[in-house]
């Protein structure tokens, strides 16, 4: 589903993320890692929001060479989002869902599942962290990626929407979308049965 070869990606400050070899199959693979390890560097470079050196290929559509069709098989929701505040999140979906472009029987599901009906046309200031977080997540849902990049989805959201967000996870494993996703917090770790652990330790992977 996934490979990556020959990936490097340095900071200035010093931190450089190096993977030689990577190769992921079908399913949900759970990056591992303490704070600072890598983790968001190496999904922002998947993500395509990155540069770095080397290769990522998804699904035979390398992000170097074809990096328009590479970037509408993958959406991502970052740990800590943050989007324009004067903007609502119904008009983050019309322009996430153009890109992407996501039905609006898709919207109205993902609306009804994410529990945002009640506040998304409201401007994203007026937003608590949690409900940011909610918008987030229900925009890297948008559309048919191949791959949903999810960096710390359970924080910040209370645990009926984990529960929630647990739902909608495994209904689109059970449709074939794979799956990254690091944690801290995992509500229920058995429920996932991830196909694969990755741990980083200071830019470096381990397979596990
Ligand atoms: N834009 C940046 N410029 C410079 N250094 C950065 C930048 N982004 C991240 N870093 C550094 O890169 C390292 C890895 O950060 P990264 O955010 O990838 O870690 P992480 O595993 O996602 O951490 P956490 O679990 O805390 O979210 C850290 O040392 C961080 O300070």
């Amino acid at each position: 589903m996934l490979k990556i070869y020959q990936f490097s990606k340095s900071y200035s400050s010093g931190f450089t993320l190096e993977i030689q070899s990577l190769e992921l199959k079908q399913g949900t693979h759970l990056i591992k890692g303490e704070n600072g390890s890598g983790k968001s560097t190496l999904f922002k470079a998947i993500a395509g929001i990155h540069a770095f050196e080397g290769e990522i290929i998804l699904e035979g559509v390398s992000l170097q060479q074809q990096p328009v069709k590479f970037r509408k098989l993958v959406n991502y929701a970052e740990a800590e989002p943050q989007f324009p505040d004067f903007l609502s999140l119904d008009d983050l979906i019309l322009f996430v869902s153009k890109a992407k472009e996501a039905s609006s029987s898709q919207i109205a599901h993902l609306k009804e599942a994410f529990g945002v009906n009640n506040y998304a046309a409201n401007s994203i200031s007026s937003y608590s962290s949690g409900m940011l977080k909610k918008a987030s997540l229900l925009l890297a849902f948008l559309g048919t990626p191949k791959l949903i990049i999810l960096d710390e989805p359970f924080t910040t959201i209370d645990a009926e929407a984990q529960q929630n967000l647990l739902g909608i996870i495994k209904n689109k494993k059970a449709k074939g979308i794979n799956f990254l996703i690091s944690s801290h917090h995992l509500p229920d770790m058995q429920e996932f049965e991830f196909t694969s652990i990755q741990q980083l330790i200071n830019g470096k992977l381990i397979n596990r």
